[in-house]
Formats: C-alpha cells, sequence, structure tokens
C-alpha cells in the first residue's frame, strides 16, 4: 500500500543559516501510529511545521495521500489536523464557535453532527458554551485537539500533547487516539514522554541533529535492541569478580552483594544456566536472583548518545 505520507530527503534551513533538517526521508503508514522521538531541538517541530506548510522547505519534497505540499498544498493541508505544542486559542470566543470555524478555515461545509461528535469524544461537549478562558489548561489542549479534528483530517500530528497534562487527561488522549486510528486516522505524534510512545505507537521514529537515526516498528524495536538485565544477589560480598567469571561481562555493585548480568533478549541462549553453573562451581552462594528489562527509554537514550558520541569523534 502506497504511504499516506511519504517525505523525501527533506531539507529546512532557518534564515540565520542554521540546518535543521538535513535531508529526511519517511514513509508513514495509513492507519499507523508513528511516534517522533528527539531531544530537544533535534527538529521535530520543523519537520511537522515544513509538512504542514508552516515552515518553508528548502530542499526535497513531501506528499500527503500524493498531493506534493508545495505545488498542491491547499489539497495536502486540507488532509492534516496539527495539534501543536502551545496553546494559541482565541479567549473570548465559546468552544463550539472555535471547533466549529476552524472546520470552516478548510473550506469544509457546515457539519454540526460532526462537530458535536468530535466534542463528545473528547469530553468537551457540557463546555460546548463556555469560554475558552473559563477553562482549565488540560480542557484547552482537548479544545486544540477538537479543532485539529473538525475538518475530518486523515492524517494527525500532535506535537507534545502530554506537555503539562495530568495522569488522567494522558490515559484520556491515549483512549481518543487510539479510537481515531479504528476509524483509520493516521497519527504522528512527537514526544518527551516515551512511556507514551511505548504505551500508544505502532512504529517508532527516533531523530537527532535534523537527520532520522532509524525508523522500525516498536515491537520489533524493542525485541531486537531491548536487553534484560539479571540481578544476582550474594550471600557473602565479593571484593572483586573472580577471574573465572571474567568473560560474563558482569559488574559487581552494592558492595559487592549484587553482580549484574545483561542479556540479549532476542539471543538463543541468554548464558545465564551457564553463569549460574559457574557462580555455584566457583562455591559463590546466591541469596537471590531478579531480572529487568530495558525500557524503549533506555534503547532511546542508548541511541542518542551514540549519535552525539559519533558526532564529537
Ligand atoms: N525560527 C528559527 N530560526 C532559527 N533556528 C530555529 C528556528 N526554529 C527552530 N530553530 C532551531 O532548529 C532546531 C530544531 O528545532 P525544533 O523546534 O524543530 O526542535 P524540536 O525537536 O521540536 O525540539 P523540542 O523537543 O525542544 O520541541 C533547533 O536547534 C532550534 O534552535
Amino acid at each position: 500500500m502506497a504511504p499516506i505520507l511519504s517525505i523525501r530527503d527533506l531539507r529546512k534551513s532557518y534564515d540565520n543559516g542554521f540546518e535543521a533538517l538535513k535531508g529526511v526521508s519517511l514513509d508513514i503508514k495509513a492507519g499507523e501510529i508513528l511516534a517522533l522521538l528527539g531531544p530537544n531541538g533535534a527538529g521535530k517541530t520543523t519537520l511537522i511545521s515544513a509538512v504542514c506548510g508552516i515552515a518553508r522547505i528548502t530542499g526535497g519534497s513531501a506528499t500527503v495521500a500524493g498531493h506534493d505540499i508545495e505545488r498542491d498544498w491547499r489539497a495536502a493541508r486540507t488532509l492534516i489536523g496539527l495539534v501543536p505544542q502551545e496553546i494559541n486559542l482565541e479567549p473570548f470566543e465559546k468552544v463550539w464557535n472555535t471547533v466549529r470555524f476552524s472546520r470552516g478555515l478548510f473550506g469544509m461545509p457546515r457539519n454540526d453532527a460532526h462537530i458535536e461528535r468530535v466534542l463528545r469524544q473528547l469530553s468537551l461537549w457540557d463546555k460546548k458554551d463556555s469560554k475558552v478562558t473559563e477553562l482549565s489548561g488540560g480542557m484547552k489542549r482537548r479544545v486544540l485537539i477538537a479543532k485539529a479534528l473538525s475538518h475530518e483530517p486523515r492524517v494527525l500530528f500532535l506535537d507534545e500533547p502530554s506537555a503539562g497534562v495530568d495522569v488522567e487527561l494522558r490515559r484520556d488522549m491515549w483512549r481518543v487516539v487510539g479510537e481515531l486510528r479504528q476509524a483509520g486516522v493516521t497519527i504522528i505524534l512527537t514526544t518527551h514522554y516515551i512511556e507514551e510512545a511505548e504505551a500508544i505507537a505502532d512504529r517508532v521514529a527516533v531523530i537527532s541533529k535534523g537527520r532520522i537515526l532509524l525508523v522500525e516498528d516498536k515491537d520489533s524495536l524493542m525485541r531486537r535492541m531491548g536487553q534484560k538485565v539479571l540481578h544476582v544477589d550474594l550471600q557473602q560480598p565479593l571484593a572483586a569478580i573472580p577471574p573465572g567469571l571474567d568473560h560474563f561481562g558482569l559488574t559487581l555493585d552494592e558492595g559487592g552483594r549484587r553482580l549484574t548480568y545483561s542479556y540479549d533478549t532476542k539471543a538463543e541462549r541468554t548464558g545465564i544456566a551457564t553463569l549460574l553453573a559457574a557462580l555455584a562451581e566457583g562455591g559463590i552462594a546466591v541469596a537471590d536472583l531478579d531480572t529487568e528489562a530495558s525500557s524503549l527509554e533506555d534503547i532511546f537514550v542508548g541511541l542518542v548518545h551514540g549519535d552525539e558520541r559519533e558526532a564529537a569523534q
């Protein structure tokens, strides 16, 4: 199936000459949730702004459902909903009007039933006659989402949706994102909250210094790069790792009372049985065992630091 969003060698240099996107290529499948992860200043917002026509691109191209974002910008933009990072609402306008007008801006015919559906989905229906200034911060964020959905976009960009949002709203947002995906909407979200990507994304793209470092199915990424660690608590502390255990790459912590062993989750043999046998043979008595899986956050930090180290060399 052709991707709904296709980005090719996209470049963006700001007026001061700074190149924020250095040739980004990315294909986004219809109906998927892609999490775009990257440290501060990596180029996430620039990429979204470029695709949404807010920032003028300086090289490369992008198409939304086949519509070029430059040559055919109006058709491309109509297919996109954008929930920006910053709250930019008219304070004295009522919620209902704010969302309805937004639909009109895209030249879509009035459809009160759709606006009602969106407001209900976002638990804003009982606030429809409230002015924006009367809403809490979390409710304003919901209004931003409602506005972005007002013209029935096929692709929705969520730029840091959970910044400053409480746990309840975050869960609510995840539910809405799930419902939208069910309805066939493609979602691209940027987040610093990596647990969010772990919870809802189908694929993960990592961007650093204007370049995509990796795009991969989340589950396979976590399987491929995920490591598990085994903590072995010892009955008697060790002064150092015995030479016979050198090849296991162990670390010794907790005042010599804990050995930590990292192993590959995808490896055919984890080496745990061999390690335990070697400990028994060396007369090292084990008090307790416990394993811990690396999270998407560990993988992300490893990737970005690896990139920074390479750049420094
Ligand atoms: N208008 C501008 N003029 C010059 N440089 C800019 C401008 N806007 C952004 N930049 C620079 O481009 C780079 C990418 O910024 P961008 O906002 O896209 O990053 P980001 O990944 O969204 O970061 P964050 O996670 O902090 O939101 C940064 O180095 C930033 O300073």
